[in-house]
């Protein structure tokens, strides 16, 4: 029987079986961020144990850091004391820290595949669950636990238990508009926020040859979200060309040979995957949610479900609670859904490309006055790239509050950018959950071109709304 490219990147990585279900796991790298990482370093420190392999960890400052005034001392006691942990903790253990203020600083899912530490067919963990993105390269990338980050620390392995496989085909091509936000949503609208549970989704088809990079990030950042251990797609021209310009590359033959060998990095034809379902990319929509997790998701053309929709009574009685927590009536128009807050950034669609798609909607039009439009770049690179094309011209002249620096921000609200009990969002992010911008407050999951759309509508909108 044919072998899935989990398997076979599994099956690479194998020091040793430990039991019936799970393998010592050779680990290609690590990254870090502040958050989770201080305990796994004291009980390192503890045990008396140094890091086996400091130059296979790299560590960045996000979740914490503020997106203004980054020269001055960070105001939040627990986020200023997590960084200085973080700070300490690297140069004491001799980890690569990119921090605040340095170019190549960002949210670590946005700054490991710039700096080019994620490559086809590697296991990369951090102690972080949207590490799936970097399954866009064809590495299975997973997010592991504080002690777990100890065990990797002290030794460049990790047990972890064999995932199941499940195959996402996708047929058919997005219509222009619809990106790959839109897909991922419409997808866990359709096999819910426990669909992928215990398996490494690999997304499949030829919709995928079609996807930017950015794109495919996007895709496989949310597999998580589907309660997935990881989501993959086998490399190809597109990952190959995006690496050959990032740092520490190989040249010319170990090129070719690596390429050679990323190549075979694909499932077999005969693989078998224990769950397969299927989404006709044709038939997506620009998707939104209404409720508290991302499943709770529907076409913006859609109107707020009514919990007697759900045959199942779980979800009935989370759209019930949902729609208490949203203050949203059944039947109502997801068009008439007004924001006070818009946010674009994240490491779902933080990136490049999706900060030009929202400039192509802000051009020459205006933020609606009621509006706060917050636009986070994801790394220090991202905003730069963004200053050297003139968007954040265009975010200016549209009225955007386009911050000075990258990081999490507003999706988790762990530093200072937060919403108060009862704002309401249209955000770029990944996580709709009561309380997840700040205690009271609503998430509509969103594209960054239906971000910006809303922004200016000052209600949930299409571009072409406008
Ligand atoms: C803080 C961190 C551990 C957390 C995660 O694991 O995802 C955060 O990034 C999030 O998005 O909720
Ligand atoms: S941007 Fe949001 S989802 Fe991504 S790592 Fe940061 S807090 Fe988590």
């Amino acid at each position: 029987m044919g072998l899935t490219l989990a398997q076979k990147i599994w099956n690479a990585h194998v020091v040793r079986p430990m039991d019936s279900d799970s393998d010592l796991l050779y680990v290609d790298m690590q990254l870090l961020h502040e958050v989770n990482t201080p305990q796994a370093f004291d009980d390192l420190r503890a045990a008396g144990r140094r890091v086996r392999r400091p130059d296979l960890n790299v560590g960045t400052e996000d979740h914490n850091t503020p997106t203004v005034a980054i020269d001055k001392v960070i105001r939040d006691p627990a986020g200023r004391r997590q960084t200085t942990m973080m700070r300490q903790n690297c140069e004491e253990f001799g980890i690569p820290l990119h921090r605040l203020g340095d170019d190549t600083q960002g949210i670590v899912h946005v700054i490991g595949p710039e700096l080019g530490l994620c490559r086809p067919g590697m296991t990369i963990v951090c102690c972080d669950s949207h590490t799936t993105t970097l399954g866009a390269f064809g590495a299975l990338a997973f997010g592991i636990g504080t002690a777990q980050v100890e065990h990797v620390l002290a030794t460049q392995t990790l047990v972890s238990k064999r995932p199941r496989d499940m195959a996402v085909n996708i047929t058919g091509h997005l219509r222009p508009g619809v990106t790959a936000k839109d897909l991922v949503l419409a997808l866990i609208a359709q096999i819910g926020t426990g669909g992928g549970q215990g398996h490494v989704i690999e997304y499949r088809g030829e919709a995928l040859r079609d996807l930017s990079m950015e794109a495919r990030m996007t895709l496989c950042n949310m597999s998580v979200e589907a309660g997935s251990k990881a989501g993959l797609i086998a490399p190809d021209k597109m990952v190959y060309g995006y690496l050959k310009s990032c740092p520490g590359m190989p040249q010319s033959a170990d090129w070719e040979r690596e390429v050679a060998h990323w190549e075979t990095l694909r499932s077999d034809d005969d693989a078998v995957f224990d769950k397969e379902v299927t989404i006709d990319a044709s038939t997506v929509l620009p998707h939104v949610s209404w409720g508290t997790n991302p499943g709770q998701s529907v076409a913006l053309d859609g109107r707020v479900p009514s919990p007697l929709d759900f045959d199942d009574p779980t979800e009935r009685v989370a759209a019930e609670r949902a729609l208490a927590y949203m203050e949203l009536k059944p039947g109502m128009a997801m068009r008439d859904i007004s924001v006070d807050t818009v946010f674009i950034g994240s490491c779902t669609n933080g990136r490049i490309e999706d900060l030009r798609a929202a400039a192509t909607v802000l051009r020459d039009r205006k933020v609606a006055r009621d509006v706060h439009l917050m636009i986070v770049p994801g790394s220090a690179k991202v905003r730069m790239q963004a200053i050297a094309e003139g968007l954040d011209e265009v975010f200016r002249e549209a009225g955007a509050d386009f911050r000075p620096a990258a990081g999490c921000s507003l999706c988790a609200a762990l530093n200072e950018d937060r919403l108060r009990p009862g704002q309401r969002a249209a955000s770029t992010s990944n996580r709709n959950f009561e309380g997840r911008q700040g205690k009271g407050s609503r998430t509509h999951l969103v594209s960054p071109p239906v971000a910006a759309a809303t922004a200016v509508a000052g209600r949930l909108a299409l571009p072409t709304d406008l």
